[in-house]
C-alpha cells in the first residue's frame, strides 16, 4: 500500500517528503475536501519534489462542467502534475460522472500519456447529492483512469468507515482490481484504520488530517514525523 499525503503549500510538501511519503497530493482545503490548489503552488511543489516520486494535483469537488473540468485537468498538467484527481461532487449518475471522466482522461493525454488518473466518489455521496460510491470503478473502468478513490465529501469528523462497512469496500476494491486497476481510499483515516485498508485491498491511502500536528486536517500542519509514523506503519503491513 503506497501512502498519499496532502500538502497545502512547499512547507508541507518538504514535511511530507522528509517523512517519506510516496505521492505528494498538492490540495486546498480551504475549497472543500478534494480542493484544489492553484497552478504556481503545483509548480513550486513539483520544482522541490524528488523527480522520482509523483505530484498530484485535485481538481476540486468538480461540478457536472466536462468542459471546464477538462480545462483544469489540462491546467494541473501543465503545472507539473502527473497524478491527477477529481472528485465527482457535482455529477448526480453514473453516465454524468462518465462524461466528466472521459474528457478529464483526454486532456490530460494532451499532454502527457503517462500521467495517473483517479476518479474518486464520496463514501457520503447521499449527503451531497453525488454520485454512488459504488458506481465509480465502473466510471473508472470506462473512462480509461487509473484508479477508483473514495473520500468523504463533508469533513466533520466521521471517517470513511462511518458510510462504508468492511463489506461495501471490499466490494469497490474487489471491482476495481477486477478491471486490472488499483484503488485508493481515504476520509479522515486514522493511522489505527491503516492496516484494516490494506487487508480490505487497499492500493494506496490517502491522508492529510492524520499526518497534522494535533490531527487536524484544518488548522494543524503536516509534520515529517506524523507522516513518517504513517509510512512506518505502512511499510510493516
Ligand atoms: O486525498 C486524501 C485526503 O487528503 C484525505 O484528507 P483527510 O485525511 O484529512 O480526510
Amino acid at each position: 500500500m503506497l501512502l498519499l499525503i496532502s500538502p497545502i503549500n512547499t512547507q508541507e510538501a518538504r514535511e511530507a517528503i522528509a517523512g517519506g511519503a510516496d505521492i505528494i497530493d498538492v490540495k486546498n482545503p480551504k475549497e472543500g475536501s478534494l480542493g484544489a490548489n492553484f497552478p504556481w503552488v503545483i509548480k513550486n511543489i513539483r520544482e522541490i519534489t524528488p523527480k522520482d516520486m509523483q505530484v498530484s494535483a485535485t481538481l476540486g469537488d468538480v461540478p457536472y462542467k466536462p468542459g471546464t473540468v477538462s480545462l483544469a485537468a489540462a491546467g494541473a498538467v501543465v503545472s507539473g502534475a502527473d497524478y491527477i484527481k477529481v472528485g465527482l461532487y457535482g455529477t448526480k449518475n453514473y453516465s454524468e460522472a462518465l462524461e466528466v471522466m472521459e474528457n478529464v482522461v483526454k486532456a490530460v493525454h494532451e499532454f502527457n500519456d503517462d500521467a495517473t488518473i483517479v476518479a474518486s466518489g464520496y463514501a457520503d455521496a447521499h449527503r451531497v447529492g453525488a454520485v454512488d460510491p459504488l458506481e465509480i470503478p465502473r466510471v473508472a473502468a470506462d473512462s480509461g483512469a487509473d484508479l477508483a478513490m473514495v473520500d468523504t465529501a463533508v469533513k466533520d469528523g466521521k471517517t470513511l468507515f462511518d458510510f462504508m462497512d468492511e463489506e461495501k469496500i471490499s466490494q469497490f476494491t474487489t471491482e476495481i482490481h477486477d478491471y486490472g486497476l488499483k484503488s485508493a481510499l481515504a476520509g479522515s483515516v486514522t493511522k489505527e484504520q491503516l492496516p484494516l485498508l490494506a487487508e480490505l485491498g487497499c492500493d494506496v491511502a490517502g491522508i492529510r488530517g492524520a499526518a497534522c500536528i494535533g490531527g487536524d486536517r484544518n488548522s494543524g500542519h503536516i509534520h515529517h514525523e506524523a507522516v513518517a509514523s504513517l509510512k512506518q506503519l505502512v511499510q510493516s503491513l
